[in-house]
């Protein structure tokens, strides 16, 4: 497993590297270029919190709001430790890339708390997101800043930052505000399907990569990096799929079998115990040799740069769906492309997250309820419509994946700029 300080180092740098790339290929606008280059607003929070021993502690939240130019800012609330300044930027950087390139009437925003969650009691989670929550302000609004779960966060979570918010507009405004924030628990507001939208939508970009090659899911071999929302949702579409997860590596341990582990049986025995490793018929894995494993598929679904120029030369596998947000830094993916192995690139692989929150957020808006079924087939609708947008593009500008995916969401923006005049 990746150290965590690997995981933050120079995301931001990652980022840059790949809008530098797609603006020189597409020969993107240059005054586009400068505006997209920065964040429009760095939100950093001091806030204090009573503790369950009656102390107080002091901690420091994060919203980055990168671009707003096709409606409001949109993108996840990380509670990590290695939450810091540039994590923000470089995740909400990706966030403006992601909902451009779903179509999505969204731009990019992300932020968190420094925090390691294990170290808190539940009250104790409540209380630092209320007052997280009530610090931010009407920097967050539902037409304005649109949070939801990321790494460490859920449903619970979201609703607290719902209830929050609204309690602070007047009785009358107070319904008109629950759209504030998304991936709220089904019955307050979330939308059915929201939870394994991601997870989902993963599955839907690898079932795309096997038509483009020829070949199906069934079968195939593939291990999985984080066991949370999406690597569990991914692992779910892939065994329904007739895949053979072989492999799992979270926070907690990595685990192996080539005859085939059971997502939900592990869900369970990560439900009692709190790790994976230990899970019946799994041996222990070397954990800096997990990338290496023999499978045709690797999912990483857990923390950036994960993948770097210290494995990606290990990777036998035919393609890396990118479930996690920056789980390929540039140096790894330089080998990656020279090694042949495909790239589902994160703003294309993991975006039916965010595709779900754009749902939740119109229900909310229309006063609608959606049922499982409207979810799946719309997710389903935009994920392929997105990905033949990156195919077309990847064959036009005779690029890879990733660059092809910002050439597409970057000529959205700019098309937005110049319509409206980039300097009214
Ligand atoms: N939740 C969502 O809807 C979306 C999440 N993502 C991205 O997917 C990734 C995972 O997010 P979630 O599943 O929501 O988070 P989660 O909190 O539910 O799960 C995170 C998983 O990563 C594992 N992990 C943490 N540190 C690790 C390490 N050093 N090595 C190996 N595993 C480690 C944890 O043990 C856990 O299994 C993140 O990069 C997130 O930004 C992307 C799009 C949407
Ligand atoms: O659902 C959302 O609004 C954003 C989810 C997210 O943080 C992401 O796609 O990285």
């Amino acid at each position: 497993m990746a150290t965590a300080e690997k995981a933050r180092v120079g995301m931001y740098e990652n980022v840059k590297n790949q809008f530098e790339k797609a603006a020189a290929v597409m020969g993107l606008d240059e005054s586009v270029k400068k505006i997209l280059s920065i964040t429009n607003n760095e939100i950093v929070v001091h806030f204090p919190v009573k503790m369950d021993n009656g102390k107080v502690e002091v901690f420091t939240g994060y919203r980055v709001q990168h671009n707003n130019a096709l409606g409001p800012y949109k993108g996840g609330l990380r509670y990590h430790h290695t939450v810091d300044i540039d994590a923000a930027r470089a995740l909400a950087t990706w966030m403006t890339w992601k909902t451009s390139l779903a179509g999505l009437p969204y731009g990019g925003g992300k932020g968190g708390i420094q925090i390691d969650p294990k170290l808190y009691s539940q009250g104790e989670l409540e209380r630092i997101t209320r007052r997280f929550t009530y610090a931010l302000g009407d920097n967050i609004g539902p037409e304005h800043d649109i949070p939801a779960p990321d790494v460490n966060t859920n449903a619970q979570m979201m609703a607290w930052i719902a209830d929050t918010y609204m309690s602070t507009k007047s009785p009358a405004e107070r319904s008109k505000n629950q759209h504030v924030v998304t991936g709220k628990p089904v019955g307050s507001g979330g939308l059915e399907g929201r939870d394994r939208a991601t997870g989902f939508g993963v599955v839907v970009t690898l079932e795309s990569w096997a038509k483009v090659k020829g070949t199906s899911l069934e079968g195939k071999k593939y291990i999985v990096q984080g066991f949370g929302n999406v690597g569990y949702w991914a692992a779910h579409f892939m065994n329904k799929n007739g895949a053979i997860l072989v492999g799992v590596q979270d926070a907690t341990g990595t685990i192996y079998n080539p005859e085939g582990i059971d997502p939900e049986a592990l869900l369970r025995y990560q439900t009692d115990n709190a790790t994976i490793t230990g899970f019946k018929g799994t041996q222990e894995y070397d954990s800096k040799s997990f990338f290496g494993i023999d499978c045709d598929i690797i999912i990483p679904a857990a923390l950036g740069n994960q993948i770097t120029d210290e494995n990606a030369s290990d990777i036998k596998a035919m393609v890396v769906a990118e479930g996690a947000n920056g789980p390929t830094d540039t140096e790894g993916e330089a080998i990656l492309i020279a090694n042949g192995v495909d790239i589902i690139p994160d703003i294309l692989c993991n975006s039916g997250g965010v595709i779900g929150s754009y749902f939740e957020w119109l229900q909310n808006r229309n006063g609608e309820i959606w049922t499982m079924d409207d979810v799946i087939v719309k997710l389903r609708k935009k994920i392929e419509e997105a990905f033949g947008k990156v195919i077309t593009s990847s064959a036009q500008f005779k690029t890879d994946w990733r660059t092809a995916a910002y050439i597409v969401a970057l000529t959205r923006i700019e098309m937005a700029y110049k319509q409206r005049g980039i300097f009214p």
